[in-house]
């Protein structure tokens, strides 16, 4: 594979709804198509989900820009590529940044598995044909307007629902929740707004039968969840404390979640989250792929991923029109009985939608290779 162009289409995307979390509300969606292209015309796309403010990890969309033109297109440039796996090892100078790295490593296994003629999720060694898919409700400003929510997702047939909680939006939300829906697979997200002194209060989701909690405490903490997981009986997993293999040794081996959330862009990409689904296999631990309220691109990436066998629970990874009015593939991702049927086309399977695409873009740049 030789990379003789990659081009960044940055788009703006609304929201159907905003998205709510303990952090704050989330409605325009501004990232980046990358593109790559390589010496026969095959085109590999990747999409990056840093967000605009440095809320949840610390990229931002200008950071990724920044760090995707200066740092990683030259090295994808220099880097003779056989396999897709050397992707993430070429980026081995570059620190951190695992958002610009996931949405460049990303086009590259695509355009690697639309070059061998498989889908990606055959690529990366999926086995499954079907990904179970849940959705993720933000907070909402009554509990009336949440269980109206909450039951249209259902009627639609999503199978588990994640709700986002906060220190005043918890226990007494979860108790009208189960008086509606008492048999509903439910779990929570914290985004880490709890710190250890609130265990008692946290122990009181023990009550509520939930499948799992995910990231109560803080974004960067290991000690902490372990704690807290030896006292309570509902399982902890992380989110915001993995972005690597070794975060992922260091969870299991300490006891701060008994599950983990794998995301794309938090992971630096395919080979590492490879990596950890591997280890989590062989050390029990179930996985299940998160979301970041992705376009299209993204969406198809997560679910090619979530096809591996350890990706137990259902994904974040709902349909196209639970978050845009107009998605940029076609056809768009959709579900059906809680699952959503991966495509057999080759690469990510699902076509780019160029009108879509254009519509939304802001901008377009180009880097061609010169080293040929
Ligand atoms: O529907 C999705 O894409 C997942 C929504 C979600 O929970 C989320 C969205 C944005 C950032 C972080 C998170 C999270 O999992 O913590
Ligand atoms: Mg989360």
């Amino acid at each position: 594979m030789f990379i003789k162009q990659v081009i960044l289409h940055r788009l703006v995307m609304r929201l159907k709804n905003p998205f709510s979390t303990s952090f704050g509300t989330f409605q325009d969606k501004d990232f980046f198509v990358v593109e790559v292209v390589d010496q026969h015309g095959i085109q590999g796309f990747g999409e990056s989900v840093a967000f605009p403010t440095p809320w949840y990890t610390e990229e931002t969309v200008e950071t990724s820009a920044h760090v995707m033109e200066s740092f990683l297109i030259p090295l994808i440039f220099q880097t003779p590529l056989t396999h897709p796996d050397q992707v993430s090892e070429c980026f081995q100078p570059v620190r951190r940044n695992n958002m610009a790295k996931a949405a460049i490593e990303g086009a590259v296994w695509d355009l690697f598995a639309k070059k061998d003629g498989v889908s990606l999720a055959k690529a990366i060694g999926g086995t499954k044909q079907k990904i179970d898919v849940g959705v993720s409700i933000g907070i909402q400003s009554s509990i009336t307007e949440l269980l109206h929510t909450i039951d249209h997702h259902v009627q639609e047939g999503y199978k588990r629902v994640k709700l986002k909680i906060k220190p005043s939006w918890d226990t007494q939300m979860l108790t009208e929740v189960r008086k509606h829906f008492p048999k509903l697979p439910l779990m929570v997200d914290a985004n880490s707004a709890y710190t250890l002194k609130e265990i008692d209060h946290l122990k009181q989701l023990d009550m509520f039968d939930l499948q799992m909690i995910e990231q109560p405490l803080a974004h960067d903490d290991f000690i902490d969840h372990a704690r807290l997981q030896s006292q309570l009986v509902t399982p902890i997993c992380l989110d915001e404390s993995i972005h690597t293999f070794s975060n992922a040794k260091t969870a299991i081996a300490l006891g701060s979640c008994q599950i983990i959330n794998i995301k794309l862009g938090r992971v630096g990409g395919i080979t590492e989250a490879k990596k950890i689904h591997d280890y989590c296999a062989s050390h029990s631990i179930p996985v299940w792929c998160g979301g970041m309220l992705e376009a299209g691109v993204g969406r198809a990436h997560s679910l090619a991923l979530a096809s591996l066998p350890q990706f137990i629970f259902p994904g974040d990874t709902s349909a196209s029109n639970r978050y845009w009015e107009k998605d940029i593939i076609q056809p768009e991702v959709t579900m059906k009985n809680g699952m959503v049927q991966l495509p057999e086309e080759a690469g990510i399977g699902y076509p780019i939608d160029w009108q879509a695409l254009e519509k939304y873009r802001i901008d377009k740049k180009v880097w061609n290779n010169t080293k040929n």
